[in-house]
């Protein structure tokens, strides 16, 4: 507005200025006016149908209909201007004879037309056009106003007023008029002033300005005396001046105002899009890139101009450029389509889900297409990952229990359909857990994964491998019979022979395997898989690495393993265990020197369970730590008690299983029951099997010395049935050996036995150690063994294991003297 009134001011202070000119009488006329006039009447014509042209040629739906009314009106206004100057006084006669009046009453006619166009345009709302067709519903009737006015103006003058009078001048009415007019845009322009107060949607300034400065040139005409003179020039220019303003309004409206809305709209568009998470391409039918936002640019390395007018092919390798030239074409044949590429971005492949929209023209025809695409690499990782998490053992990449089972149902389905057999096997590593627990659980895996990648080499195609967990694995061979069952169970077990190299150490990892077949053992996986674990128990028992087929009686003692291990569980805290105490006596005098404490459980349903069949089940149940414990700590307590009532000392001795040897904190565990009990340590004595001293004899060695330093006795039990190397045994601080009892057994029969009795008595006499025989049930076995130099013996033939109370009562009536079984009288 600043410059617009800067303007109006300029144009107010020049009417002022010539009408106050001390010597405006002296500005009289030009000498010839004809050629300026038509000049200025030849500009404000211009400007008159530039108004018509812009309005007319750029109006379409949605711009108000006053722009149509407008320059409608002023083609109107520039053709009555155009018959002003062609009926102007010296102008060639325009269809009838000119005249001033003829040119005053067109003059008039263009002002008056002039004025009320505006006043319209200006006191009605601006509303949007609905219709394209409206052009020419306003253009006919100012075109039929315009033939009437020439047939009024040109052939029926007689019937206007007058409004010049040769030798007279301008009449009265004429001079009226003029101020009427003036009156008018008066009018208009407080109309605009008003509506300027407002919410404009119109270019409101301009058009005031253009009646303003009208409304002056008006009355620069009801001031001019001759037709050259300064009043008349300057309305004249007045006139051209408001032509102007209307021009500037009608241009802004229909030109810059919306280009500059289209420009502010392609603005944003960038900016959301250059700032939307997804790179966004818009593609002519030539597949040439119109449109790309920074993104989609920076995807090559390039910037949105790089890309603009070069196609797809020429931006996009060729691998990425064949996947997305179907769903283009797809697109440009109208269909929306949407699918995953791969596409070789400047960060190298990653995937993408790429959307083709097709864009369409007005009329609905397919003019390209959009492609809006977005980097899902990481929600393809995610996936995937789930997948694996769901369907693949993370340690060894074999398919887990899930996978597993999803595949043994489309094999068993195959084997249903064509009749064929198939075998599961149930794998489990031997010993996993001493791997776990002395190399720790990192070399464990290693040795899992190399156990995978073994069975998997193996393994046929069709062949399935799952590890279940831990140490256990099912194989499944489609179209196996018990044949082939034993030659892949061989081949496995042959492919364990080559000793792992874990962290430079050369293990030997061997395997038990179960195998049950199908249908004969079952019709499911998970009977299959249940008899399958069931027949590799059984290797389990019998000695592991090797392979066993199911067979029915196996079920009924894996069910009994499952119920013993979920009761023993329970059994220490609801006192069902107890201690029964074998004597051991002198070979020499008979006396008892010893017992040996062995565990009872008592359960209140299936009543005595033999410690044979429970005491494997918490070695692998791990129940035997606490269980082991709790029967030092008993036996020391008996012990106690019986010194307390004046049983003659003698130690007890106590079985360590193998669990219980590899305890880092053994001998600590000892020394704290035996400090917390109070009894003398070398009161208690630890029997450890030979296999178990022998497994690991470094270790036993070093656990044996720490054990001799406290003063706690060890001795071997079992001995004879392990591989005991002598240098070992030398190193061994242990008191006894106790002969295993299988020897003894048939002492009277096998001279075999009695061989390695007699050896093994020797050589524990010449190593200095004491000797005692378990299981000794008749007169000869003692007699033999006494014969041989045994010194203490423990057996039926003396008295079975017996609760504390009765163990006390056979220690007393036999502490001192010699038993009559231990009599000379016995002995052959
Ligand atoms: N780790 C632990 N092992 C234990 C514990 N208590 C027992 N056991 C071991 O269980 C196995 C079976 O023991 P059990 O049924 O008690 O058998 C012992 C004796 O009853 C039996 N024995 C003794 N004399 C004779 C005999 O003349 N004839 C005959 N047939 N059997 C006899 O021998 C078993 C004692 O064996 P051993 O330990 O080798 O001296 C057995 O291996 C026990 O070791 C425990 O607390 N912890």
């Amino acid at each position: 507005m600043g410059r617009l009134s800067l303007v109006l001011l300029v144009l107010v202070l020049g009417v002022v200025v010539v009408t106050h000119l001390p010597y405006r009488e002296s500005l009289q006329s030009f000498a010839n006016y004809l050629p300026v006039h038509t000049v200025l009447e030849l500009l404000a014509i211009g400007i008159a149908l530039l108004v018509f042209a812009v309005g007319f040629n750029t109006f379409r739906r949605g711009l108000p209909a006053n722009i149509l009314l407008m320059s409608c009106g002023f083609l109107g206004v520039g053709i009555l201007d155009t018959s002003h100057m062609l009926s102007y006084h010296g102008m060639p006669d325009f269809v009838t004879p000119n005249g001033v009046e003829k040119a005053i009453n067109f003059w008039l006619a263009a002002r008056t037309l002039a004025a009320l166009v505006l006043f319209v345009v200006a006191s009605t709302a601006w509303r949007p056009a609905t219709a394209h067709a409206y052009r020419y519903v306003a253009l006919v009737p100012v075109l039929l106003l315009m033939a009437g006015l020439h047939w009024l103006l040109l052939f029926h003058d007689q019937w206007l007023p007058r409004t010049f009078i040769d030798g007279h001048g301008l009449t009265p009415f004429k001079v009226y008029y003029e101020y009427g007019l003036v009156a008018l845009n008066l009018a208009t322009a407080l109309v605009l002033l008003a509506r300027m107060r407002g919410v404009l949607n119109f270019n409101a300034p301009m058009l005031f300005g253009a009646v303003c400065s009208m409304a002056l040139s008006e009355f620069l005409f009801t001031l001019y005396s001759d037709v050259g003179d300064i009043y008349n020039f300057l309305g004249h220019i007045y006139k051209s001046i408001s032509y102007l303003f209307l021009y500037r309004a009608i241009f802004v409206e229909t030109i810059e105002y919306p280009f500059s809305l289209l420009q502010g709209a392609e603005r944003q568009l960038q900016f959301i899009t250059d700032h939307a998470p997804v790179h966004i391409a818009q593609c002519d039918k030539e597949y040439r890139y119109r449109f790309v936002n920074q993104s989609y640019a920076g995807l090559f390395g390039l910037q949105p101009e790089d890309l603009v007018g070069k196609t797809a092919a020429q931006i996009m390798d060729r691998d990425s450029c064949a996947q997305a030239r179907p769903d283009m074409a797809a697109a440009l044949a109208g269909s929306a389509v949407s699918s995953d590429m791969i596409l070789r971005s400047k960060t190298g492949p990653r995937v993408y889900l790429a959307h083709y929209v097709p864009e369409r023209s007005a009329t609905g025809e397919v003019v390209g297409f959009i492609s809006a695409i977005s980097d899902i690499t990481a929600r393809k990782e995610a996936e995937a990952r789930i997948e694996s998490l769901a369907h693949f053992d993370q340690l060894t990449g074999l398919p887990n229990r899930s996978l597993l089972k999803d595949r043994f149902d489309y094999v068993l389905g195959m084997a249903h359909r064509n009749g064929e057999p198939l075998a599961v096997m149930f794998l489990d590593l031997d010993h996993f857990k001493k791997i776990n627990d002395t190399l720790g659980h990192g070399a464990g895996d290693e040795v899992l994964i190399e156990v995978a990648r073994r069975l998997k080499a193996r393994l046929r195609e069709a062949d399935i491998v799952s590890r279940l967990g831990g140490d256990e694995f099912i194989v499944v061979l489609p179209d196996t019979d018990e044949e082939g069952a034993i030659h892949v169970a061989l081949s496995l077990i042959e492919a364990f022979s080559p000793s792992c190299n874990i962290d430079d150490q050369e293990l030997l990892v061997t395997p038990s395997i179960g195998i049950a077949l199908y249908p004969h053992d079952g019709e499911d996986f998970d009977t299959l898989s249940r008899n399958a674990d069931a027949a590799m128990y059984r290797v389990k028992q019998s000695g592991r690495n090797g392979y066993s087929f199911y067979a029915p009686e196996m079920q009924a003692q894996s069910v009994r393993y499952l119920q013993l291990a979920g009761a023993l569980r329970q059994a220490l805290q609801r006192d069902e265990l107890q201690l029964h105490y074998q004597p051991q006596l002198s070979i020499r005098d008979g006396r008892v020197v010893g017992a040996e404490a062995l565990l009872r459980w008592r359960h209140p349903e299936w009543g005595m369970v033999s410690p044979a069949e429970f005491i494997p089940i918490a070695e692998e149940s791990g129940l035997i730590t606490p269980i082991g414990e709790w029967v030092i700590r008993t036996a020391v307590r008996q012990m106690k008690a019986w010194r307390a009532r004046g049983l003659p000392e003698m130690p007890v001795a106590v079985n360590l299983s193998a669990v219980q040897f590899r305890q880092e904190n053994i001998t600590e565990l000892i020394t704290r029951i035996l400090d917390e009990e109070g009894l003398p340590y070398h009161l208690l004595e630890l029997e450890l099997t030979e296999a178990v001293a022998m497994d690991d004899a470094q270790r036993a060695v070093r656990i044996m010395d720490s054990l001799h330093e406290q003063g706690i006795r060890m001795s071997i039990d079992d001995f004879g049935t392990g591989y005991s190397s002598l240098s070992y045994l030398k190193k061994f601080k242990v008191s006894k050996l106790k002969i295993d009892q299988s020897f003894v057994r048939d002492l009277d029969e096998d001279p075999e036995d009695k061989t390695i009795v007699g050896t093994i008595i020797h050589m524990a006499a010449s190593l200095g150690m004491k000797t005692i025989a378990e299981g000794v049930e008749t007169a000869s076995q003692l007699a033999f063994l006494r014969l041989h130099g045994c010194d203490e013996v423990q057996g039926f033939y003396f008295s079975k294991p017996l609760p504390a109370g009765q163990f006390e009562a056979f220690a007393r009536s036999n502490g001192s003297d010699t038993t009559p079984r231990l009599s000379e009288e016995t002995v052959q």
